[in-house]
């Protein structure tokens, strides 16, 4: 079957759509200028590779960027790594990001909170400038000068927006954890890098209950002696503030500095904005450092064109201050939309409240997990039966591949009218190689396309492109918001051997990719974790797709297991509520394996478990238990995981299934 049968249309873009949408006038506003004609949106890729540099000074100016300096030009240095952005060019993020706080916007709703532990707060771009202004001048009175690190132990609200918009807006650098990590979690975060400031909650509300947790931070404080001044926010208002010496009510500090505006410090190009931490699942987690003018112009890009937000649109994407789509939420504010942020358990009353939020609320842009959807799927919500959806135009997933079943259930019950644009890329990138596009139809199973500006491709094994099928995701020539550098690594070698060991000059994303015959992608899983039964490489995703659509199935994990030189597929289920892994059930699951993947990808081994191993940003952590099985004497770093008990009852099954290397 080719992968237009398999792949059918579920939405297509209207005229209007086509023609209105700033994607549509973006591609307009070029051919105006002399570029083009662009027939579709592919030709307008090809020609943004081609010309990389004019598309990027395009895109800056095209979207209302700003800067004290302009650039002496777009790109200096080329090489991956090591390419120099905008060289010359000074400026400041939060003064891009408040670029529309003024004048008739200063009265609209910048920010609605929604929270656990505290009534719904509504700020508008004036309040949100102003409390950014507060904050800094108290940060600066505590010696907070550019370049330090300000780092957040915050839940995605107000004050997460407002600390990190004070920090960059004097050029120092942001860099936030979520409060639900432990305490060793978050020291080997910040440990590494060493703040000079600490915003952080005296505890959260999550699932209906209170969690506080001043006396762990009082001890996250202590274990951080750079340390100047630290501000305890009243998330659970009924308790203390965190205790120490060195703390200030986030009330007092705001009071502090009231009525001084943010003075927009501008800084140089590759001056970092923000750190952001790989999971960190052996050993600690790298820290990835964001140049300031790249990961904002790519941002504009992602947001603005391929996600269509402006100044009329509300905007809700569900994350954690500990996950990179939170500083992707936080970029919205450019686009002078309305940021609803939600903090708290997703599935807290039940399911059905983020669906119920974006409809009250009006959301026009709403952005979750594909693992969220598959738990609506699951649950048979039917939110577009019931709830007035007319404002919705996009919903966004991200976080691990989306299956084809998932299309079917926005489609038929989640969101028919709308985009889904599921978008991947990751922390390393801060943004995406790949997701959605207003120009395009919606194919069953398929991300839309490559990002305007990214040469994106599959290599095989051999460095070349896959013409057809899958392989290795790379970039070939450099994206503005590729990381300036890694936290404390002076010769860049960490750096190259996280992206571009694998094919020299050329960047390896890591992820095991097809690009399909529309210009789509499909993406089939960490490549890290492909199994090779039998030489032949399987994506994860693969066998996911597969096993997870089955009612009786609840969550599953696949592995490979290497015996006598060859590998066996193992996977791991976790029965649905009330349902148990049965001699029929397992028949079934191999069944419905080899007919819609193959005979190669049936398990050898099927096991029940009681839960999956997930990181703290909601990836399953296929690495972690192919460790297990295969005796692997490196360490897992159980801080890095979100439920690191999954393992310990993993490693049990897994010994009386006698699947556990001897010794
Ligand atoms: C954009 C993304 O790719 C987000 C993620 O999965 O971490």
């Amino acid at each position: 079957m080719s992968t237009t049968e398999q792949s059918p249309v579920v939405w297509s873009p209207s005229e209007d759509t086509l023609q209105s949408s700033r994607m549509g006038r973006f591609k307009a506003w070029l051919e105006s200028r002399g570029f083009g004609p662009f027939p579709d949106y592919h030709a307008l890729h090809q020609w943004s590779i081609d010309q990389l540099e004019t598309f990027w000074q395009a895109v800056w100016d095209y979207c209302g960027l700003v800067c004290e300096t302009p650039a002496e030009r777009v790109l200096g240095r080329r090489d991956m790594p090591g390419a120099e952005w905008f060289p010359g060019m000074r400026l400041n993020f939060a003064a891009n990001l408040l670029r529309l706080a003024d004048g008739d916007h200063a009265g609209r709703e910048a920010i609605v909170a929604y929270c656990e532990t505290r009534p719904v707060l509504r700020k508008t771009y004036a309040e949100l400038k102003a409390d950014a202004g507060a904050l800094e001048a108290f940060l600066r009175s505590q010696g907070i000068g550019p370049g330090d690190r300000v780092a957040g132990v915050v839940t995605n609200g107000y004050e997460a927006m407002v600390g990190m918009l004070a920090a960059t807006s004097l050029g120092a650098i942001w860099s936030s954890a979520s409060p639900d990590f432990g305490i060793g979690a978050i020291n080997d975060r910040f440990g590494q890098i060493e703040p000079a400031a600490l915003i952080v909650v005296n505890g959260y509300g999550y699932g209906g209950k209170v969690f506080p947790r001043q006396q762990e931070f009082a001890e996250l404080i202590a274990s951080l002696p750079s340390l100047k001044t630290v501000i305890s926010v009243p998330q659970l208002p009924d308790q203390p503030p965190v205790p120490g010496d060195k703390v200030t009510l986030w009330q007092d500090a705001l009071a502090a500095g009231a009525g001084q505006p943010p003075s927009f410090t501008p800084v140089a190009p590759e001056h970092p904005v923000y750190i952001l931490y790989s999971s960190g699942t052996t050993g600690k987690p790298k820290c990835i450092v964001h140049g300031t003018a790249g990961l904002l112009v790519n941002h504009a890009k992602e947001l603005m064109l391929h996600g269509d937000v402006g100044p009329e649109d509300r905007f809700l994407y569900f994350t954690t201050c500990g996950w990179m789509m939170w500083n992707w939420q936080a970029s919205a504010l450019m686009t002078g939309a309305t940021v609803i942020t939600v903090d708290g358990s997703p599935g807290y009353p039940d399911l059905g409240f983020l669906w119920r939020t974006v409809a009250e609320e009006r959301v026009t842009h709403f952005g979750t997990s594909a693992r969220f959807i598959a738990g609506c799927r699951k649950a048979g919500l039917q939110p577009a039966r019931t709830l007035d959806q007319s404002a919705l135009r996009v919903v966004f997933s991200t976080g691990s591949p989306l299956l084809p079943e998932d299309y079917d259930w926005i489609y038929d019950d989640g969101a028919p009218k709308a985009l889904l644009g599921s978008i991947a890329g990751g922390t390393d990138i801060c943004g995406c190689f790949v997701g959605a596009c207003p120009l395009l139809p919606v194919r069953r199973g398929e991300i839309q396309c490559r990002f305007l500006g990214v040469d994106a491709a599959a290599y095989g094994d051999d460095g070349q492109p896959v013409t057809e099928g899958r392989g290795e995701l790379v970039c070939r020539q450099p994206l503005p918001s590729m990381p300036v550098c890694f936290w404390a690594d002076p010769e860049g070698e960490r750096y190259r051997d996280a992206y571009f060991n694998t094919f020299p000059g050329v960047w390896a994303h890591g992820d095991f990719i097809e690009f399909t015959e529309h210009g789509g992608a499909i993406i089939y899983g960490r490549s890290d974790a492909t199994l090779n039964p039998g030489g032949v490489r399987i994506g994860t995703a693969e066998i996911y797709r597969q096993v997870e659509t089955v009612p009786e199935v609840k969550d599953s994990l696949v592995v490979g297991r290497q015996v006598d030189g060859d590998v066996e597929v193992v996977l791991l289920v976790v029965p649905a509520e009330g349902q148990a892994l049965t001699g029929e059930l397992v028949q079934r699951l191999k069944g419905r394996i080899r007919e819609g993947a193959s005979p190669r990808h049936v398990p050898k081994h099927i096991v029940e478990v009681p839960d999956i191993p997930y990181t703290r940003s909601g990836k399953k952590v296929e690495l972690a238990v192919a460790r297990l099985i295969n005796g692997s004497s490196k360490a897992d770093n159980r801080d890095a995981l979100g439920n690191p008990q999954a393992l310990d009852l993993i490693r049990e099954r897994l010994e009386q299934a006698g699947l556990l290397p001897a010794g």
